[in-house]
């Protein structure tokens, strides 16, 4: 039975867990379950805290599991990123009060509060630069005017949170962070492909639509240039002389572009489907 670290809690967990729901798998109805058997597909799920799931699949405990890139990178363990699950999306920056610090190259010798020191380590080796990294566990926008740190390295997602507490970030991103699939390097367990293979249909289904539309024969040319699908469009012969119709995947974030094209150009009686799943 394959066996998959799932996060109990915190901004990973609903959303890992409704995209296992949309591949098809069983998930606990209670937050408070710890384990949920999915005995049609052959697949136990673990709900552990999202800090120790690198941990557990990296010893081979558990066989794959859902965790964030930065998580990942802070535990130092020897898993693999196998999907970018493409939700939770984040970036790991330095801030600090306004004209403290200029730039990335300037935090050496300060005092860096991070909830990630792994991360923070990991670049100032990196950098070959020495630094007094103050490991806390959460709220690190509060050290800097607490005076526990010069600076902070933290998860920054829309930025409120360090506006709030006065700090500005500075320097490049140490990392863009997601939700990802982790395994073990060339550890291929039984039935790993297939849950890979349900994932990404999960993330082709929400990232296209499927456009549908009727179109002059003597413009299909200029129609499929702007919906050339993923392998090839489908066309069909339509009971009125002259015109065809035409099915063709089109990503989401164009689809109103591209249906404003087609108009243009002569396309009429176009309508979008969203895709509830697929394998391509
Ligand atoms: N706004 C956000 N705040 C925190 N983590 C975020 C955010 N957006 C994405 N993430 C990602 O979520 C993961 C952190 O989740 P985790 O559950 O450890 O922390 P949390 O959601 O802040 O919960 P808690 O504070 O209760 O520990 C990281 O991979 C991080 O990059
Ligand atoms: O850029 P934003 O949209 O403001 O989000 C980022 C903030 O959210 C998280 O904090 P959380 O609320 O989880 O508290 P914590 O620091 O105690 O984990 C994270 O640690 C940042 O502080
Ligand atoms: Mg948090």
């Amino acid at each position: 039975m394959l066996r998959i670290a799932v996060p109990n809690k915190g901004t990973l967990s609903q959303p890992a867990s409704q995209m296992l729901r949309d591949a098809g798998y069983r998930q606990r109805t209670d937050p408070k379950d710890l384990v949920c058997r999915d005995d049609a597909n052959n697949v136990e799920f673990f709900y552990l805290r999202p800090r120790d799931i690198a941990t557990y699949v990296g010893t081979g405990d558990l066989d794959l599991g859902i965790t964030g890139r930065d998580l990942l990178v802070d535990s130092g363990v020897p898993a693999e990123e196998l999907l970018d699950l493409n939700f939770a999306g984040a970036t790991f920056r330095w801030a600090a009060t306004p004209g403290s610090i200029g730039a990335g190259e300037q935090i050496g010798g300060r005092r860096i509060a991070t909830a990630y020191p792994g991360v923070v380590e990991r670049y100032l080796a990196e950098k070959d630069l020495k630094a007094d990294v103050v490991r806390l566990d959460g709220a690190v926008e509060n050290a800097v005017r607490l005076g526990v740190a010069d600076l902070i390295a933290d998860v920054v997602e829309t930025g409120a949170t360090l506006r709030q507490a006065g700090l500005v970030t500075f320097g490049d991103p140490l990392l863009h962070s997601s939700a990802i699939l982790i395994g073990r390097p060339q550890a291929a367990p039984p039935g790993a492909a297939q849950l890979l293979r349900r994932l990404q249909g999960v993330l082709v289904a929400r990232s296209y639509v499927m456009l549908a539309y009727d179109v002059p024969a003597s413009l299909l040319d200029n129609a499929t240039a702007l919906t050339p699908g993923i392998e090839s469009p489908t066309v069909s012969p339509l009971q009125r002389e002259g015109w065809v119709a035409v099915e063709a995947m089109v990503k989401r974030a164009d689809v109103h572009r591209v249906m404003d094209e087609l108009y243009e150009l002569g396309a009429r009686a176009i309508l979008v489907t969203d895709i509830a799943n697929c394998r391509l």
